[in-house]
């Protein structure tokens, strides 16, 4: 082991996710030597895609709001901010059935131009269609109750968000054909099992206090291009020093250094970021920087499936919906975005999917290609020209009440060891914006902490 001085050694970022990139690019940005770690053979952790056949496929649809602000200033510093355009105004169709036997309807969930936050709201409320006009209008009440909540206050996250909805007399109804269908893919759990506190920070920061907020982003490309292919150029370009399919096994408190020891070598690091899920973060964290570090695994985590179908022709015109009455929940058109030569390419996504991550692919497949067809009367004619699932067992964390207090703060109580990702405590649910965040974060705490004693660093936290 060399005797070089800790401020002669590089920062340690272990994880190559959003979290991770972030991190690494803000410290190299101040000039910091960095040497990233991450276990598989390429970067973007969680948004990653794979080639399967002509076709770039994403391991799981990705979709982020206008007030997704590091997330998309991460993205104008990859250069690739035009590859994932937002939409002009938050506008949802929402495939519905009036009657059971009746025909399938559009009703657009979508916010007005002109007014301000949150009576932008008002008038696509007033015309949603799947609720009934009292239901509409007991929405707007549990809406204005929601904007009282405070997404940080403990108390609101120990209660679950169905159970609050139907206080404020919402109608199963309306919470499987409203509330459910923002909340269950905005925090991957159904809104009886999610934390009130992250809906509420969903609910208020995307839908009810800036009107242009919740306008949805979609990526028109894939994951990897978006991401991990452009965060490996420019890191690269950086000096940052990438080691991947390097997983690191130990870290090691050496005085005022550390040692991480991957399977090959041993690297001295004068602090470390790590930036892996709460797993494999409950292993690797030094006990003596977080003595609760086995609490983190109570922090759980749910699945997202992703159905993808290959159609040889074109089957909708909606560049992406989401369904009721349906087991159809959302469903992108991702035929330009993977490189599609032929036909149309759907991924139907599916959020909270713990009865179907573990159903075999024909099952699904079926099941699924069934509902299209339900959907989209053109999908009955049309053959598939591939079919297949991707399955994410531990897509985020499990989102449910009393979360917050897992949530471990950046700092740990070892000057030079801090935490970042998704999981940590962000304030925001499990999204690419809090591990974008959480990544910055954990960087300006190492860059503060070159200047300023770990005591006064760990003051200055909430
Ligand atoms: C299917 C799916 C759909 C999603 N949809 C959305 C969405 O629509 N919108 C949204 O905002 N968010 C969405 N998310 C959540 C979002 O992807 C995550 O919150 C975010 O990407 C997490 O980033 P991260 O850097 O914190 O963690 P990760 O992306 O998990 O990165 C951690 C990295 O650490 C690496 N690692 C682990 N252990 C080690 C080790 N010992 N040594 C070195 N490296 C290690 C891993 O390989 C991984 O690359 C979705 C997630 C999934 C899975």
């Amino acid at each position: 082991m060399s005797g070089a001085p800790a401020t002669d050694l590089p920062v340690a970022v272990v994880g190559g996710g959003l979290a991770g990139i972030s991190a690494a690019l803000h410290l190299a940005d101040r000039g910091v030597p960095v040497i990233l770690f991450e276990a598989r053979s390429h970067l973007g952790g969680a948004t990653y895609s794979f080639q399967r056949g002509e076709l770039s496929v994403d391991t799981g649809q990705h979709v982020f709001l206008r007030c997704y602000q590091s997330y998309r200033q991460l993205l104008e510093r990859l250069g690739t901010s035009h590859l994932a355009p937002i939409q002009e105004r938050f506008a949802i169709p929402v495939l519905h059935r009036p009657r059971p036997d009746g025909p399938l309807r559009t009703a657009w969930l979508r916010r007005g131009t002109w007014a301000p936050a949150p009576l932008h709201l008002a008038s696509g409320l007033a015309r949603y269609s799947p609720l009934t006009v009292r239901e509409r209008a007991l929405a707007a009440t549990a809406a204005a109750a929601l904007r009282t909540v405070d997404p940080d206050d403990s108390s609101a996250d120990r209660v679950a968000f169905g159970p609050w909805l139907r206080r404020r007399r919402q109608s199963e109804r309306a919470i499987e054909r409203l509330w459910a269908l923002i909340s269950v893919a905005a925090l991957n759990v159904p809104p009886d099992q999610a934390s009130l506190a992250l809906a509420a920070r969903v609910f208020r920061t995307g839908l009810l206090e800036q009107a242009d907020a919740a306008d949805l982003g979609i990526p028109a490309t894939s994951l990897r291009q978006l991401h991990a292919d452009p965060a490996s150029r420019l890191l690269d370009r950086l000096g940052v020093r990438l080691h991947t399919s390097t997983k690191v096994q130990r870290i090691a408190v050496d005085g005022a250094r550390f040692v991480l020891r991957t399977r090959r070598d041993e690297c001295l690091a004068r602090a470390v970021v790590v930036a892996v899920p709460h797993q494999a973060a409950s292993q690797l964290v030094p006990t003596e920087a977080a003595p609760d570090r086995h609490r983190w695994a109570d922090l759980g985590s749910s699945p997202i499936v992703n159905v993808h179908l290959h159609y040889d022709r074109r089957v909708t015109n909606l560049p992406f919906a989401a369904a009721l009455d349906s087991p159809v929940q959302w469903v992108f058109d991702r035929t330009l975005a993977a490189g599609a030569r032929r036909g149309q390419y759907l991924v139907v996504s599916l959020s909270a999917a713990s009865d179907q991550v573990d159903k075999p692919t024909e099952v699904l497949v079926r099941a699924f290609t069934a509902a299209l067809a339900d959907l989209f009367p053109q999908a009955r004619a049309a053959r598939l020209l591939d079919a297949f699932v991707t399955r994410e067992p531990h897509a985020t964390f499990r989102q449910r009440p009393g979360t917050a207090s897992l949530r471990p703060l950046p700092l740990t109580q070892v000057p030079g060891l801090v935490l970042a990702g998704a999981w940590t405590r962000t304030g925001w649910p499990d999204t690419m914006e809090g591990a974008v965040r959480s990544g910055l974060r954990a960087a300006d705490l190492l860059d503060r902490y070159d200047r300023a004693p770990h005591d006064a660093l760990t003051e200055a936290l909430p």
